[in-house]
């Protein structure tokens, strides 16, 4: 490990994420720094490399992964580049902080599965962030107490102030709901076992032939019912709220905005305007424990598996969506490196 045990950190795309996890590794947690970013967009990859001191721009991942300053790749590529590199971390034995979702389908997520079983060891985080928010936190951990009983219902409200103009259905699913997939497998600690997608009238912001919103709904093995109400086009501001309907409580997380003002008449809160502002807190936490996990020589947060077990799902949402009937998840068995 480079410069006093400081973990060099490569991050491959230099978008949105990229570049707000290239400030967070920067200036806001400790123990990383950038040492290269990577971009197809070389203009863009000099950009964002620009700022940071020694930190270099590439074109390349295999270039840029094979520098002996980095120690450790944060993915923020598209989804359908994900795969690529991470079997290029894989070559060097370097771990990995991948985006979610892992990779765009099941059958690449196993392919991702297969090459980390090959290395004998788990070197992959995927970033669900939410698992670091706060409030999701003290849900789980209220959850596991059991002081409520089991957990018999979850209702989940995912929304989106706006999405951009290629946002198409499918990606309601494999983009946004996603998140859900994880956060229920994470919460419940049950897998989803069918997925059934239904549609109110479309909203008037909803492009042709796009149904927004939907609601979606998943089937636990355990028996839990889940509704994820998925609305990427409401305009009013970011909210992602979850409520867990337990045998002698319930539990609601996503309420809390800031300051609540009164004035001219009225009292109210504020509401986040997009998922960078809600999951700060999140995303700087997920990426801090990465960090720290990669300094000890360890791994942490959601695996491989995790990433397999989501696009699974998303095939059977996405499935659902199309045909309008209840689809059965398929998933392969679990093996013996993620069974912790
Ligand atoms: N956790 C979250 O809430 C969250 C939020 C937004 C995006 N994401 C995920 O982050 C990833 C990036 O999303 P984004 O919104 O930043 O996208 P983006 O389009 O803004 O940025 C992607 C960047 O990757 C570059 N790129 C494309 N192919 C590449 C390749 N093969 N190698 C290197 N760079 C390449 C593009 O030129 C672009 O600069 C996606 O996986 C997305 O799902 C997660
Ligand atoms: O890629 C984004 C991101 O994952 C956000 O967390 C989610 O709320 C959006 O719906 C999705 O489009």
């Amino acid at each position: 490990m480079a410069q006093h045990g400081t973990l060099g950190v490569a991050v491959v795309g230099t978008g949105r994420m990229g570049a707000d996890h290239v400030r967070r590794i920067d200036r806001v947690i400790s123990g990383a720094r950038v040492a290269a970013v990577v971009d197809v967009d070389a203009e863009r990859a000099r950009a964002v490399a620009g700022p940071v001191e020694g930190c270099a721009a590439y074109t390349d991942p295999a270039a840029a992964l094979a520098a002996p300053e980095v120690d450790a790749v944060l993915v923020a590529s598209p989804g359908s580049a994900h795969e690529a590199a991470l079997l290029e971390a894989f070559r060097h034995d370097l771990p990995v902080l991948c985006e979610k979702p892992l990779t765009p389908d099941a059958a690449s997520a196993l392919r991702v599965l297969e090459a980390e079983q090959r290395l004998g060891h788990r070197r992959v985080q995927v970033g669900f962030m939410r698992r670091w928010d706060p409030e999701f936190t003290r849900l789980k951990a209220l959850l596991d107490g059991g002081e409520l009983g089991r957990p018999l219902l979850l209702h989940c409200r995912h929304r989106n102030a706006s999405v951009p103009s290629f946002f198409t259905e499918p990606m309601l699913i494999n983009d946004s709901v996603v998140h859900e997939m994880d956060q229920t497998r994470w919460l419940l600690e049950q897998e989803i076992s069918a997925v059934t997608v239904l549609r109110p009238r479309p909203g008037r912001d909803a492009p042709p032939g796009i149904g927004d919103p939907q609601l979606v709904i998943f089937e636990t093995e355990g028996g839990v019912l889940v509704d994820v109400e998925i609305f990427a086009r409401c305009r009013f501001g970011y909210q992602v709220q979850a409520e867990a309907v337990c045998e002698r409580g319930t539990a609601r997380v996503g309420d809390a905005h800031g300051m609540l003002v009164n004035r001219d008449g009225r009292w109210g809160g504020e509401i986040a305007p997009d998922f960078t502002v809600r999951f700060a807190t999140a995303f700087d936490r997920q990426v801090q424990a990465w960090v720290d996990a990669c300094r000890r020589g360890t791994v942490t947060g959601p695996s491989a598996w995790d990433g397999y077990a989501a696009a699974a799902v998303c095939e059977a949402g996405v499935r659902a969506q199309a045909t309008g009937e209840r689809v059965a998840v398929e998933l392969a068995a679990r093996p013996a490196l993620y069974q912790d």
